[in-house]
């Protein structure tokens, strides 16, 4: 067992069973996993009742657990299994590392008879990244900039801390419903479900299918041979975008729906600010908005290796929070100004030869329905809880294939591979256009979200 020190924020602990030599490693290994009975924890979670039920994912139920005697509070997801190599996957790599930004692993239970997986992992009481992004609720402001940037920044930390491991990982399933926040307000990547451990050439990684979620998945990694951690780096980029415009990965509300078509054109374009949330009336420096959103549209490129990756992500978010915390009053006194002409720049600004223009809110393809107008960057998140901001909203949320079909893109990480790989790379193109007709033609529901299609209307999507 190799234990990496954990100093900082970009430090990934990693306990390797394979590569343990405890004469050699003075630290101490990370506390060992639990093992958890099947009915201890139907007991900590009421039976896996109603009353403790927290939300549904493509792969199984969430449950909030209580254990210890009410000591430890934690989240149970429990999960059908058909085997047990679909059980090693995850339990493997959460078991093996832990991060202060990702929802760590406290134990597990395998229960043959019942063909039950059980992970114990940290309870996280403030819901989803998504939620808080998608609130459309008068009584949930609109997540402030300072906080989206700093979960941003949170993410690609932990993101980045999982690829520069001793032993990597890549995620293959960043997006804002697998970001929790904790109960001190920092974001957490969750769900490891499809994450694959070792390097890129290792047999295993080779043989292993693509997936990843409708809107986020990288288009250039339609065979296991294309894995590379950039495929990460792709889905964040979509992730920055939608922290940044507060809009679905795929969203019929915009045209093009889909965030790389309608965002970088508009990057390209210099129009910033056009896709800001237009929900946030306090918007940090036009430099602070253009540096997010240049850093999202190269996450996106085409190209996997003409990509950013995470280390430089990290740097120019830090980069991008220190500038949006510097000087408070300017910043106000000058977004006082863009407020009142209603325009989100008020002035061509030249920087670093980039122009930006001046960009109307409310165009009509960039609007979007809000009666939100006010940021109270005060208002602690845990002052709404994720069920509340459950029932008071419709959240919007882009259709993922898991969402409509019950499972992600692609088969599950342990599948055999039988020289498939053609047929899965089929398989993700006719998801994607079966997943975008659906989500045109019907009205979808998921546990926590109504659908995103209000309008009827039949679009045709470029497959990025
Ligand atoms: N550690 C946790 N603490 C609190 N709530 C959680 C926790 N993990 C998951 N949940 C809740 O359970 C829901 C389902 O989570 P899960 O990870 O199974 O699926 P998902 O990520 O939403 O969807 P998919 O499986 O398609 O990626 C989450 O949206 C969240 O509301």
């Amino acid at each position: 067992m190799g234990y990496l020190s954990c100093n900082g924020e970009s430090a990934v602990s990693i306990c390797d069973p394979y590569n343990y030599n405890p004469r050699r490693s003075k630290k101490r290994p990370p506390s060992t996993l639990r093992r958890f009975k099947y009915d201890e924890l139907a007991a900590a979670t009421n039976g896996f009742s109603a009353g403790n039920f927290l939300g549904k994912g493509s792969h199984g139920r969430v449950y909030k657990a209580v254990l210890d005697g009410g000591k430890l509070l934690a989240a149970v997801k429990r999960t059908t299994i058909a085997s047990v190599s679909q059980v090693d996957n995850e339990i493997e790599i959460l078991s093996r590392v832990r991060h202060r930004y990702m929802v760590n692993l406290i134990g597990y239970c395998v229960d043959q008879r019942r063909k039950t997986k059980l992970l114990v992992v940290e309870y996280m009481p403030n819901g989803t990244l998504h939620d808080h992004l998608h609130s459309r609720s008068s009584l949930a402001p609109p997540l402030s900039w300072n906080r989206r940037i700093k979960h941003a920044l949170q993410i690609a930390t932990a993101v980045h801390a999982l690829h520069s491991a001793e032993t990597p990982v890549i995620h293959r399933d960043i997006k804002s419903s697998n970001i929790l926040i904790d109960g001190e307000g920092n974001a957490r990547l969750a769900d490891f479900g499809l994450a694959l451990i070792g390097n890129v050439d290792d047999e295993r990684l080779k043989a292993t299918p693509p997936a990843g979620t409708m809107g986020y998945l990288d288009p250039s990694y339609l065979a296991p041979a294309d894995l590379t951690a950039k495929s990460d780096v792709f889905s964040f980029g979509i992730l920055l975008f939608e922290i940044v415009s507060g809009r679905d990965a795929i969203d019929l509300n915009y045209s093009p729906p889909c965030v790389v078509d309608w965002a970088v054109p508009l990057v390209k374009r210099g129009e910033y600010g056009a896709i800001c949330d237009s929900r946030i009336r306090n918007r940090p420096s036009c430099a602070v908005i253009r540096r997010l959103v240049v850093m999202a549209a190269r996450c996106v490129r085409s190209t996997a290796e003409k990509r950013p990756d995470m280390s430089e992500v990290v740097e120019c978010l830090k980069t991008v929070r220190k500038m949006s915390q510097e000087s408070p009053v300017w910043n106000r006194l000058r977004r006082r100004s863009q407020d009142s002409s209603g325009n989100v720049f008020v002035s061509e600004e030249k920087e670093e030869n980039i122009n930006v223009r001046m960009v109307r809110e409310g165009s009509k393809k960039m609007s979007k329905v809000s009666s939100v107008t006010t940021e109270d960057d005060t208002v602690p998140e845990k002052a709404i809880s994720p069920a509340t901001l459950r029932r008071r909203n419709r959240v919007l949320r882009s259709r993922s294939v898991g969402a409509m079909g019950g499972a992600r893109v692609g088969p599950i990480p342990n599948d055999v591979v039988e020289d498939n790989t053609v047929v899965t790379t089929i398989r993700v193109l006719v998801e994607r256009e079966r997943a975008v007709k659906a989500a045109a033609m019907m009205k979808l529901s998921k546990s926590r979200s109504v659908g995103i299609v209000r309008s009827h209307k039949t679009v045709s999507l470029k497959l990025y």
